[in-house]
């Protein structure tokens, strides 16, 4: 029976792989008293307990758990931000390479990949991988997200009155779909810019909708970009291949005129799942690479678990997600 501990059982990520964990059975999950949730002795004291500890915190509160971990057989899994782009701490996205999935199995310190940055890594990495998109060329990307993604106080902002979904909170403003880091330095650009070595970030505008979880990352690929000249065909296969066998990521076929769901892309349709859906639009040589995903399954917890599972040897085909 592994050992489990969740810091930060009772935020919103935390609270989401606590529950995954508790349908297992070959889990066992250390509880901290609510009281001593911040004390850093406890604190201590059950991370050098556990097989594997997940960090879900701010990030300077994760920085400090890490450092009180002194069990050389712990495991850590970091959802924050803080260790994305730490050469110490192997990147929590299995399915970019053999690479990236050893160093996943092998290491004790593994930073769980960003919502926003897992989705542009998916379908971006690839190609670059491949050697059809330049490592110096630059990138346009926009995300559609539900607001759980902004953690308890956004969510709390949106259910202001406890209104459903479609009355977000108490505020108009809240109604319709909002642009946001428009300083430019979202958190997610440092690991979406390293983890798939191109020379610059992406110019990237994230835009929070009145719903509660769901992403639909979207990423324009201009023929200049590209190392030699591609149709929106010839970026699917390479991004068929490349996920070719995966449990989690699915590239989705390609359609001339797609049909989807009344005509346009649903970023709900991978909730309550670990999934990820790649697709690929566009005519001819104008092409759109579109991944969707739970922000809170693929991009937090049921990554997290994914990664756990991978961590403990712990066969990806089980289903324990
Ligand atoms: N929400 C999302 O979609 C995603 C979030 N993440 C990351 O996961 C981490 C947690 O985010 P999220 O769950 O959204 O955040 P929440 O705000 O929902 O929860 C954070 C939790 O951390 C606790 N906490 C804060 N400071 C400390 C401290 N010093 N010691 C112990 N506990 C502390 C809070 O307790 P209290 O409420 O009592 O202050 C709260 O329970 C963040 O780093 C975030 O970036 C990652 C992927 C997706
Ligand atoms: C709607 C909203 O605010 N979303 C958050 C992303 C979610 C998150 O916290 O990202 P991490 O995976 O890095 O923790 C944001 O864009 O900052």
């Amino acid at each position: 029976m592994f050992k489990i501990f969740v810091d930060g059982e009772a935020g919103t990520t935390g609270l989401q792989i606590y529950e995954r964990l508790a349908k297992r059975q070959d889990v066992e999950i250390l509880r901290i008293q609510p009281e001593l949730r911040k004390d850093p002795a406890e604190r201590a004291r059950l991370i050098n307990s556990s097989d594997v500890t997940f960090l879900c915190l701010p990030d300077a509160a994760a920085v400090e758990s890490a450092a009180l971990c002194t069990n050389p057989k712990t495991k850590i899994i970091d959802a924050s931000t803080a260790h994305r782009t730490n050469p110490d701490w192997a990147y929590g996205l299995p399915e970019l390479s053999s690479d990236f999935r050893k160093q996943i199995e092998s290491g004790t310190r593994i930073a769980n990949p960003g919502c926003h940055a897992t989705g542009f890594i998916l379908g971006v990495y690839p190609l670059i991988a491949a050697g059809l998109l330049q490592k110096n060329t630059d990138l346009a990307t926009y995300s559609l997200t539900g607001y759980s993604g902004g953690g308890k106080k956004m969510i709390a902002s949106y259910e202001a009155d406890g209104a459903q979904q479609s009355h977000p909170g108490e505020s108009p403003r809240l109604f319709a779909p909002r642009p946001y880091a428009l300083g430019h330095h979202h958190k997610h650009l440092p690991e979406m810019q390293k983890i798939c070595g191109l020379e610059n970030a992406p110019i990237f505008n994230p835009i929070v909708g009145p719903y509660y979880k769901g992403m639909a990352v979207s990423t324009a690929i201009f023929q200049n970009a590209l190392t030699k000249s591609a149709t929106a065909t010839d970026i699917q296969d390479v991004l068929a291949e490349h996920y070719d066998g995966s449990r989690f990521v699915k590239v989705l076929p390609y359609e001339e005129e797609p049909v989807l769901d009344a005509g346009s892309l649903d970023p709900t349709e991978c909730n309550e799942t670990n999934e990820a859906h790649v697709y690929v639009f566009g005519k001819g040589k104008s092409i759109q690479v579109s991944v969707i995903l739970d922000n809170l399954g693929k991009g937090a917890s049921g990554a997290a678990i994914q990664n756990m599972n991978i961590a403990l040897g712990i066969d990806e085909s089980s289903g324990l997600v």
